[in-house]
């Protein structure tokens, strides 16, 4: 864990130079200044975190990390954990939600088992891992992260891991299950009220946890949250920008935020998921997210949709006309 923790704060920092040549071509190109808003603000993201004046998104990789959560038997999602592995199947056959949009974002797309799809503990109970099991698990996503990739979207697919999401969000940022348990894959308020309990119970039962961010996701994480923050942390390392999904991948990214300040900085929120709590937990982290369409799937479907705006965002910069070429009127 000493080591893990090391090589989580000391991070490298973005290219300044990229993303002032970047602010430079833009002031240049036949618009107001600052009118394409965010988008330009993205096309200068993409620049510093690849060290190029002018970003590329040919290699737009999406990862979805899956695992199964020995929660589930507390019955904290309408769904059983035999879900997981057959989504698995549809993810390979083609036929989810996924699939489609990495085709629209003309992105690969990858979908890593974890630990043999093996349940981690009952965290009301037990640690949901064992420190080596998490560890292997953070390693594993961060062997999954290709050095010669532009752009990395994750996800998860894991049934009852918007519980393991809320009670890890409530160990790093405060607070009580009430506070972070939503309905997840569509529980009715008597649903998510027993899910607020069951937090609960995982929170007074492992109140130290709370201490260690790290220690914080080995206990009430997954395998496929502890694989999303390892590949987080690998993309940074190779100055990677990422794409996050919605609530699951947001609270597996977060230890990597509260360990450093600037350790989320590489990367976007691409939406704000319908699940309630997302919104405090984005503020928590200081993500501001691109994209506010009702979602509530995971599997990356929310960075998958992102990957479009940013192609936008990269064709404007590159292929608008400066003032000078176009001819066009300088401001007075
Ligand atoms: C068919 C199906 C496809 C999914 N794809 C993503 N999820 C999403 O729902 C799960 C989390 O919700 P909860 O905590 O309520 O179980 C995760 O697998 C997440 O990826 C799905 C869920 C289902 C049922
Ligand atoms: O936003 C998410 O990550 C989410 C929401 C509901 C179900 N699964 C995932």
């Amino acid at each position: 864990m000493a080591g893990l923790h090391a090589a989580c704060v000391d991070l490298p920092s973005p290219d300044h130079a990229a993303s002032q040549a970047i602010a430079a071509r833009e002031a240049v190109l036949t618009k107001p200044a600052g009118s394409l808003g965010r988008l330009e603000e993205l096309v200068a993201w993409l620049g510093a975190w690849q060290g190029r004046a002018t970003p590329s998104l040919e290699r737009v990789r999406i990862v979805i990390f899956a695992g199964n959560h020995g929660v589930v038997r507390q019955g904290v999602s309408p769904w059983p954990a035999s879900v997981t592995a057959q989504m698995i199947g549809n993810f390979f056959a083609g036929g989810a939600a996924i699939n489609q949009l990495a085709r629209i974002a003309d992105a690969t797309l990858t979908v890593i088992p974890m630990a043999d799809l093996a349940p981690t503990e009952d965290f009301t109970t037990a640690p949901a891992m064992t420190i080596p099991a998490f560890l292997d698990a953070v390693t594993a996503g961060y062997a999954a992260v290709d050095a010669d990739t532009d752009l990395l979207c994750l996800g998860e697919m894991g049934i009852g891991n918007t519980t393991a999401a809320a009670a890890l969000a409530a160990a790093l940022f405060g607070g009580t299950g009430r506070d972070w348990a939503g309905r997840g894959t569509g529980l009715d308020a008597d649903g998510v009220a027993h899910k607020a309990a069951i937090i609960d119970i995982a929170l007074a039962h492992h109140a130290a946890c709370r201490d260690d961010p790290l220690v914080a996701a080995q206990t009430l994480g997954g395998y496929e949250m502890a694989g999303i923050m390892g590949a987080v942390l690998a993309a940074r390392h190779r100055r990677i920008p990422v794409l996050l999904d919605g609530f699951v991948c947001s609270a597996a990214a977060a230890p990597l935020r509260r360990l450093n300040p600037t350790g989320l900085t590489h990367t976007s929120l691409s939406h704000r998921s319908a699940e309630a709590a997302h919104h405090a937990l984005a503020g928590f982290m200081g993500l501001n997210p691109l994209l506010d369409l009702g979602l509530r799937l995971g599997e990356a479907s929310g960075a998958a949709l992102a990957v479009p705006l940013l192609r936008a965002a990269l064709a404007c910069h590159t292929g608008m006309a400066s003032f000078a070429d176009a001819g066009v009127s300088e401001r007075t």
